[in-house]
């Protein structure tokens, strides 16, 4: 496939790699918002940038009707309207928060462990922590968001918050080191124990893998998809 990286920073090259590796042509690598006439001939653009720019990215290339794969997180306000860009234009488009194929294992995991948790509200006080790289621009990052909705789906809490210590809230911790790729822990609490998942990335591999993945799924598809549907989740 003719693929174009949007975004060549540290995922852009670890994607590139993979991309070589499987025998793609990386026809386009550029870390600015493409041009119409850069975007013929292109099958699927993968798009990890940065936050301020992502919706400007993925509005161009569905408007010029590029299946798209989006990595970017920290944008998804404006999520509905680049799905419905996707509809409009007759073309494909796939966000996720996390390609990796552990991380989409966690997030079942996580939603059958919050559905069991349910019933003992008054006994466990459920509480998640994310660690990344100081680099990163966005808190909390966008998987701990996906564990958070997957929380919310199947109890009676009904938000999450980083400040917001109310009863309804689920409460989202940020932390910042050096180095580390990505790292998301859940902990139900009790006066006398705790259970705990965690899922911890050893490097970008995973993300980076999971990307080309769902941009060969994705190839002469239509409609809005999740990694759930590529890895037949559901
Ligand atoms: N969904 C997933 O599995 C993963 C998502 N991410 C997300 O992907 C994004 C990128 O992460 P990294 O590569 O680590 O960041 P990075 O900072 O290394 O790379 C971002 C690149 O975007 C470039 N850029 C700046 N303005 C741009 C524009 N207008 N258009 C296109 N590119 C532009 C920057 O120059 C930089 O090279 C972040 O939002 C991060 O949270 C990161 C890892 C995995
Ligand atoms: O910025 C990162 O590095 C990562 N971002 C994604 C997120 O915000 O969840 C995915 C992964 O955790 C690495």
């Amino acid at each position: 496939m003719r693929i174009a990286l949007i975004g060549y920073g540290r995922m852009g090259k670890a994607i590139e790699e993979i991309l070589i590796q499987r025998g793609h042509d990386v026809a386009l690598k550029i870390s600015r918002t493409p041009n119409p006439e850069e975007l013929k001939n292109i099958d699927v653009a993968i798009e990890f940038s940065i936050p301020e720019f992502a919706y400007n990215n993925l509005k161009v290339l569905l408007e010029n009707k590029v299946a798209t794969i989006c990595g970017t997180t920290g944008w998804l306000d404006q999520q509905e309207e680049i799905n419905q860009l996707a509809i409009d234009n007759n073309t494909a488009f796939l966000y996720a928060s996390n390609f990796s194929l552990g991380v989409n294992l966690f997030f079942e995991l996580n939603k059958v462990l919050a559905n069991m948790m349910n019933k003992y509200r008054n006994e466990y006080q459920v509480n998640l922590e994310e660690i990344h790289h100081t680099q990163k621009l966005d808190a909390p990052s966008g998987t701990a968001i996906t564990i958070a909705e997957g929380i919310i789906e199947k109890t009676s809490y009904n938000t999450w918050s980083m400040e917001d210590k109310s009863e309804d809230s689920i409460p989202v911790e940020a932390k910042r080191i050096e180095n580390v790729p990505g790292t998301h822990i859940v902990q139900y609490n009790s006066a006398v124990d705790t259970i705990e998942i965690s899922h911890t990335a050893h490097s970008r591999q995973g993300f980076a893998l999971g990307a080309v993945i769902a941009a060969e799924w994705i190839w002469n598809k239509q409609g809005v998809f999740s990694m759930k549907d590529v890895l037949e989740l559901n």
